[in-house]
């Protein structure tokens, strides 16, 4: 019987819901009961540990769990060994400086001899020796954002998104220091079998991905204007051209990327193109 690969993934939290989606896209059911902290997959050798995410960089490194799914400011502040698989795209965010909204900032040299709240002392103070900075570094575990209008702190460093929980606070991001984005980790001596698991893993995660950054596109062209828009839309190999039921005309079924997908549409729609519509595609695989 082939062994389990434990995979480590956030109990609650930010990471948690597209970490779970993740492995349900990839066709891999994970059972995630009230306060079950570990599930074995019923249709694939992986069991699911589920962890605060700090501690995953840790479980990775020493073995206890193969995989895991960590955000890269976690997993670079850690500083734990372990090889990151892959970026997954999903939980993006930026580790930046914020001060008090009416103060000025004059680039690095205005932090000096500051005391900076954060729950990244590494990430931060790589950054202040980077820049020739001495600042007092004061590390605090959560609710950062909170330090300098307590007295605590004369500026944070901490996670920042949206740019609301700065703001509800009268801070204001001065300098980003650092981006992340959730990425796969592994341990460093998989073993042969877990290995193989894990590319079967990676072959799913591509297919989810590409099809996340494409859409399946159909449309209709007038004969004579159908090298012009085989030209927009090359597709994975070419597009498949068919002729309509009316003389004269054709339908075009091809992919897009979803990063270039307005411009192409507003392309096509110039050179003749009529009837466009746009699928989701669920798996692609090259
Ligand atoms: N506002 C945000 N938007 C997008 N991603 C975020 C945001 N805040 C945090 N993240 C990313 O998600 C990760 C987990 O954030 P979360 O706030 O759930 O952590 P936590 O409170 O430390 O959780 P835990 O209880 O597991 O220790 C962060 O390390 C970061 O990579
Ligand atoms: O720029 P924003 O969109 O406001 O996001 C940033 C906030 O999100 C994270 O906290 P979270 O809400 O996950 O709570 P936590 O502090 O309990 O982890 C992070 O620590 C920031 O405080
Ligand atoms: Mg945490």
């Amino acid at each position: 019987m082939m062994q389990n690969i434990r995979i480590a993934i956030q109990k609650s939290g930010r990471l948690s819901e597209d970490s779970i989606d993740l492995f349900k896209e990839c066709g891999i059911k994970l059972d995630m009961g009230k306060g079950r902290l570990k599930s074995v997959s019923s249709n694939f050798n992986a069991e699911f540990l589920f962890l605060r995410d700090d501690d995953i960089p840790g479980y990775v490194e020493d073995g206890v769990a193969d995989l895991g799914i960590v955000g890269e400011n976690v997993l670079v502040e850690s500083a734990k060994k372990v090889n990151l698989v892959k970026k997954l795209g999903f939980s993006k965010c930026r580790l930046s400086i914020a001060i008090p909204r009416e103060e000025s900032f004059e680039g690095p040299q205005s932090l000096q001899n500051k005391s900076i709240a954060t729950s990244y002392p590494k990430l931060l103070s790589k950054y202040l020796k980077e820049n020739g900075i001495k600042a007092n570094i004061h590390e605090i575990s959560g609710s950062v954002e909170i330090a300098p209008s307590i007295g605590l702190a004369d500026a944070v460093c901490d996670i920042v998104s949206s740019g609301s929980t700065l703001l509800s606070n009268g801070l204001k991001e001065v300098q980003e220091i650092f981006k992340s984005e959730a990425v796969l980790i592994g341990n460093k001596n998989l073993s042969a079998e877990n290995k193989s698991i894990l590319e079967k893993i990676l072959f799913r995660i591509n297919a989810v991905q590409k099809a996340q950054d494409n859409k399946y596109i159909l449309l209709n062209a007038p004969n004579d204007k159908l090298p012009e828009i085989i030209n927009i839309i090359a597709g994975m190999k070419s597009p498949t051209v068919m002729p309509l039921a009316v003389e004269g005309w054709s339908s075009v079924h091809s992919v897009l990327e979803e990063k270039a997908f307005w411009e192409k549409i507003e392309a096509l729609r110039n050179a003749g193109a009529q009837g466009i519509l746009v699928i989701p595609i669920e798996k692609m695989i090259l």
